[in-house]
Order: structure tokens, then C-alpha cells, then sequence
């Protein structure tokens, strides 16, 4: 099998780049060309008009998987254009290239979908109401793709972190060494997620076929909120001998906490269809947390 990836640099990008290896030849696109680990890439970006559509033309592969996107959540209120153009134009351009040649998509989108009202998990159906740019956006480009007729699979996750990248963890790794004490939001709950979870996950998907594909809910296990993963993070990074001393960490609401883009206070999503149609166990948020950080 013949494998396009589009963006290898990434949180989820650097996990497929390890996961999609034993599938067969995986292509692998960055903005500007970079090698990755000594592995040269092709040249994409995404902000170029076209530039992805003549990529998947060029290589004709058997599938596409997109793990690019534009994550600034903040960032997107004030840049609307850039996100709509990574987050809904450029996946179109995907998704219509990819139908014109017959070629399946695997793409991911996000909890940010919601406005978070709801009290128990979302089901993949539930009605999406985003609260802000980048989760208007991501929804835009799962649209585009639904609507595009293409072959595909989108992945909704949330809660993405690495010990790679930017995220989360590292975010409250960083202040913990130079804080004493941190405040983080302890009212809005979700499901923290590694990405090398999502990136077995779609290796394990792409194995055994992508079937009839679809729309699904891919996370850890369990919910927790901002600042119990905060707790967590500092826990398992102390007993894996990461740091000597933890901050203490303070939970407030999010009213105390205010940032350009409202997140969703309730982001917990329903696995069942992905769990039910490819037969899959997802582990537990903070079993994946202890796995992630003892390998750090
Ligand atoms: N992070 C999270 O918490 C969550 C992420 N998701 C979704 O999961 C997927 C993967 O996210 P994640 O790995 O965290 O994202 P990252 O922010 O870690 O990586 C984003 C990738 O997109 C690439 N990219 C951005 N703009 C361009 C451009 N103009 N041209 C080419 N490449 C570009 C980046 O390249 P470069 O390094 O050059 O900037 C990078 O490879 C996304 O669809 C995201 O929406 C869903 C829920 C939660
Ligand atoms: C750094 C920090 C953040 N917070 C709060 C702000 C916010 O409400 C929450 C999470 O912070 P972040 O800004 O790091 O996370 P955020 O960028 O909102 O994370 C989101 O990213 C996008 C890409 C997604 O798709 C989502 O699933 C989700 O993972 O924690 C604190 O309360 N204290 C702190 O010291």
C-alpha cells in the first residue's frame, strides 16, 4: 500500500509517521520540504492555493491521511482567515482531489465542534454548535469532505498531547519549572488523548480496512478536567523521576481564566461506533498518561 501523509511534523503527524511504517511506503508532505528524522518530504502548503490537490496528483496514492491543521485555538479569533483556509478550504481541495481519483481520505476533526452543554458523551450525530473560529473551521472542513462524495474516514478527538510538539503536557511541564503554584481550569471536562493512541488507531483502521468508513469519536477512555490532567501530568511525571518538585496546582473556574476563543465546559465524546465497527479497546486517560510518560 502506497501511503500519503499530509503534514508528518505535527503532535499526530510524528506519531503516523512511526505507525503507518508497517503498512507499506509512506509518503510524507511538510510546509516547506523538510527531512524528518533524515527522511526527506515533499514540499505542501497548505496556505498555496492547489498546492495539495497537485501533491495527491503527482503521487496517486492509495490513501490520504491529513494531520494537518491549524490547532492555534486563541490565535484563530483574531487570524479567521488562515484557519478557514487550513481548516476548511485546503481539506476541501483534499477531499475533491481525492474523489476525482477514487482515493479514501482519512482526516481528523475535533470535541471543539460542540458548545459543550450537553451532560453525558456526545454521540458522533449529536448537533454541533462550535463555540469559536477553529472549531466553526474544523467544522467547516468535515462538511467539505462529507459533502465532497470522497471515500473517508474523519476521526473526532480531543485533548491531544505528546511529549512532542505543543500541547498541554508540555505547557504545564514548562511553568511547573518555573512556578511555585499554577491556577488551571477545573471546569471543563474532557478526555486527554496521546497521539500515538490516534495514530495506532488509524494504522489499525487503515489494516483491517477502512469498511464504510464514515464519522467517529476517537479519545482515551474517562474524563477528567484541566486541572485534574494538570495534577496527573505532574504525578506521573515525578514518579517517572521527570521532575524533582511538583507546583501545586489550584483549581478555578473559567471564569477566572478568560482567553480570546470559549472552550467547551463538557467535551467527553461517545467511542461506541469506532469501538463497535472496528472492534477496538481504547484505554484508559491515565493509564495512556502513565504509558506516555514512562517512555518519555
Ligand atoms: N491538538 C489538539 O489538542 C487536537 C487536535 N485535533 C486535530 O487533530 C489533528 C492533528 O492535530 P495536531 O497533531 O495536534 O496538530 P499540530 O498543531 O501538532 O500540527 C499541525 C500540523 O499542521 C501543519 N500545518 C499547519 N499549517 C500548514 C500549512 N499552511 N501548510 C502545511 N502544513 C501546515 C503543521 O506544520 P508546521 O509544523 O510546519 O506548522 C503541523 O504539521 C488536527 O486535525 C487537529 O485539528 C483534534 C482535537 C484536539
Ligand atoms: C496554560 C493554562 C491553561 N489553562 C486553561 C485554558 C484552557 O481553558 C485549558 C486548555 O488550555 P490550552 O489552551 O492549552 O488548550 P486548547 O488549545 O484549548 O486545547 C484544545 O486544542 C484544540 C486544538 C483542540 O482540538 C481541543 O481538543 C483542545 O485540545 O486550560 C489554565 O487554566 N491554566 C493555565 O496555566
Amino acid at each position: 500500500m502506497k501511503l500519503l501523509l499530509i503534514g508528518g511534523n505535527g503532535q499526530v503527524g510524528t506519531e503516523l509517521r512511526r505507525a503507518l511504517l508497517p503498512l507499506g511506503e509512506v509518503v510524507v508532505t511538510t510546509r516547506d520540504g523538510i527531512a524528518l528524522d533524515g527522511q526527506a518530504t515533499l514540499s505542501c502548503d497548505l496556505s498555496k492555493k492547489d498546492a495539495v490537490a497537485l501533491v495527491i496528483q503527482h503521487v496517486i496514492p492509495d490513501v490520504v491521511i491529513n494531520a494537518t491543521a491549524y490547532t492555534a485555538v486563541d490565535k484563530a479569533e483574531s487570524d479567521e482567515d488562515t484557519a478557514r483556509r487550513i481548516n476548511a478550504a485546503a481539506v476541501e481541495e483534499i477531499a475533491l482531489a481525492c474523489k476525482a481519483l477514487g482515493i479514501p481520505l482519512v482526516h481528523y476533526s475535533t470535541d471543539y465542534v460542540f458548545d459543550g452543554q450537553a451532560t453525558t458523551s456526545y454521540p458522533v450525530d449529536a448537533p454541533t454548535a462550535p463555540l469559536g473560529v477553529y472549531g466553526q473551521t474544523k467544522l467547516d472542513g468535515e462538511e467539505a469532505i462529507r459533502a465532497s462524495g470522497v471515500r473517508h474516514l474523519i476521526l473526532r478527538t480531543a485533548w491531544v498531547y505528546a511529549t512532542h510538539g505543543h500541547n498541554f503536557l508540555r505547557t504545564m511541564l514548562r511553568l511547573g519549572a518555573e512556578r511555585d503554584s499554577l491556577r488551571v481550569v477545573g471546569d471543563q471536562i474532557g478526555s486527554p488523548t496521546p497521539a500515538w493512541l490516534i495514530a495506532d488507531i488509524t494504522a489499525n483502521i487503515l489494516a483491517q480496512g477502512l469498511g464504510e468508513g464514515g464519522t467517529h469519536h476517537l479519545v482515551a477512555s474517562g474524563q477528567t478536567s484541566w486541572h485534574g490532567f494538570a495534577e496527573a501530568i505532574f504525578e506521573e511525571a515525578a514518579a517517572n523521576g521527570l521532575i524533582a518538585n511538583a507546583p501545586k496546582v489550584e483549581s478555578i473556574p473559567s471564569s477566572e481564566y478568560p482567553t480570546p476563543a470559549a472552550r467547551p465546559q463538557w467535551s467527553v465524546l461517545d467511542t461506541t461506533s469506532l469501538r463497535d465497527t472496528y472492534q477496538l479497546d481504547l484505554p484508559d486517560w491515565r493509564d495512556a498518561l502513565k504509558r506516555t510518560l514512562q517512555s518519555a
